[in-house]
C-alpha cells in the first residue's frame, strides 16, 4: 500500500515560492490501477514524482510497505531512509514517462539490459531476461533494432519493458500515453493493464486525459491547484463529480442538456464505432424512446467516436427495457449502468 500522508511541495524560484502540492493525502491499495488527473499544473507530475522522491515532499510522509524489511513490518517513510536504503526502496519502484527516455545509442535489448547492468546483474542473465521482458510486452523480434527505427507505441513498449527489468511493486507512468495516436493508446494501455493483473504490479497513472482514466483506472483523484478535490472509485467520481474542477474534467463541454425524468442512468462508451450522434437518433427513430443526454466527454476522431454519454432511461420500465436492449446490441458501444446516480 502507498500511503501519501499531507505531502506538501513548494519550490523557489526567482519570482518567489510555487506552491505545487498543498496538504495532499491519499491511499493506494495494493494492485490498484490509481489515476491522477487535473488541469495542466494542477501538481500531478510532482506528486507522482514525490512516491519514489524524485521530489522530496517539502512536508508530510511517504509511507509504502513492502519496499524494505522492517523489524516490525510497519510500511516505511521514505523521506526516513538512508541513501543506501532508498535506492534500495527504489529498485521496486519503476517509471515511464511521455517521451520514452530510450538511450537511442543502444539496442531495444541493451536498453533493457540497462537497469540490470547497474543492479550487477551478469550480462547473460540480463540478456535472458531481457529477451523474455521483449516477449512480455510484444516486441520478441526487436531485440537487435535501435529505437529511431520504431514506432512511438513500440518504444513504450521497450520504456514498459526497461521499467520491468527490475521486478518493480510499483509502475508510475507519467502521461505515458500522451504521445501516442488513439489506437496505440489503446494497445498500451491493454498492456499496462495485462501487467497490473498478470505481474500484481501496483500502477499509478498521470494524465490529463480522462479516457485514459476511464480506460483502465480503478480509482482516482482529481487535483487542482495542488489540492486533492476529489478520490474515489472511478464509477463513484465520473459518475458523479461534486466539484466544479471534477465537472469540469469529466464534462468538459458542460454538455448538460434539457432534463426528462430519469431512473435509470447508463454509461455508454464508445470504443471507436462509426459515430455517437446517429446511436442516439436511432435509438429514437427505431424504438420510439427519447433519452436523456446528461453528459458526453466524446470525440470524433476520423470520424470514429471514441469517451463516454451518461444517458438517463425514460421512467416507465418498458422503455428503459427496450433501450437498454437496443443499446447492448450495438457494436463498438460498452453499457453499463450507473448506480446511485445524483444530478
Ligand atoms: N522544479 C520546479 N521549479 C519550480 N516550479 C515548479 C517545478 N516543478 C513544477 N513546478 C510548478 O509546480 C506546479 C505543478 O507542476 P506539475 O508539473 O506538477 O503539474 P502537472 O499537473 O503535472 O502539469 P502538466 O500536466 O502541465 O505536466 C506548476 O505551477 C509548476 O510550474
Amino acid at each position: 500500500m502507498i500511503q501519501l500522508e499531507h505531502i506538501s511541495k513548494t519550490f523557489p524560484t526567482a519570482d518567489g515560492e510555487v506552491q505545487a502540492l498543498r496538504d495532499v493525502s491519499i491511499t493506494i491499495g495494493d494492485g490498484d490501477i490509481y489515476g491522477i488527473v487535473g488541469m495542466s499544473g494542477a501538481g500531478k507530475s510532482t506528486l507522482v514524482r514525490c512516491i519514489n522522491l524524485l521530489e522530496r515532499p517539502t512536508e508530510g510522509r511517504v509511507l509504502i510497505d513492502g519496499l524494505i524489511e522492517t523489524e516490525n513490518g510497519e510500511p516505511v517513510d521514505l523521506c526516513q531512509l538512508h541513501s543506501a536504503q532508498l535506492r534500495q526502496a527504489r529498485r521496486s519502484i519503476s517509471m515511464i514517462f511521455q517521451q520514452f527516455n530510450l538511450l537511442m545509442q543502444r539496442t531495444c535489448l541493451s536498453n533493457i539490459c540497462f537497469p540490470m547492468e547497474i543492479a550487477g546483474v551478469p550480462k547473460a542473465q540480463a540478456r535472458k531476461r531481457a529477451q523474455e521482458l521483449l516477449e512480455i510486452v510484444g516486441l520478441p523480434d526487436k531485440a537487435g533494432a535501435y529505437p529511431a527505427q520504431l514506432s512511438g507505441g513500440q518504444k513504450q513498449r521497450v520504456a514498459i519493458a526497461r521499467a520491468l527489468a527490475s521486478n518493480p511493486k510499483i509502475l508510475l507512468c507519467d502521461e505515458a500515453t500522451s504521445a501516442l495516436d488513439p489506437t496505440t493508446t489503446r494497445s498500451i494501455l491493454r498492456l499496462v493493464q495485462d501487467i497490473n493483473k498478470r505481474l500484481g504490479i501496483t500502477v499509478v497513472v498521470i494524465t490529463h486525459e480522462m479516457a485514459v482514466v476511464e480506460e483502465i483506472c480503478t480509482h482516482v483523484t482529481i487535483l487542482d491547484h495542488g489540492r486533492v478535490m476529489e478520490t474515489g472509485t472511478v464509477e463513484e467520481v465520473f459518475s458523479n463529480p461534486k466539484t466544479e474542477a471534477g465537472r469540469r474534467l469529466v464534462f468538459p463541454e458542460g454538455a448538460v442538456i434539457e432534463r426528462l425524468p430519469a431512473v435509470r442512468v447508463v454509461r455508454v462508451v464508445f470504443n471507436g464505432g462509426s459515430s455517437y450522434e446517429p446511436l442516439i437518433a436511432s435509438l429514437a427513430i427505431d424504438c420510439q424512446v427519447k433519452v436523456n443526454i446528461l453528459g458526453a466527454d466524446t470525440k470524433n476522431i476520423n470520424g470514429q467516436a471514441f469517451g463516454s454519454m451518461l444517458l438517463g432511461l425514460p421512467e416507465d420500465p418498458a422503455e428503459a427495457a427496450k433501450a437498454m436492449t437496443y443499446l447492448r446490441n450495438q457494436p463498438n458501444v460498452t453499457v453499463e449502468e450507473v448506480q446511485d446516480y445524483h444530478a
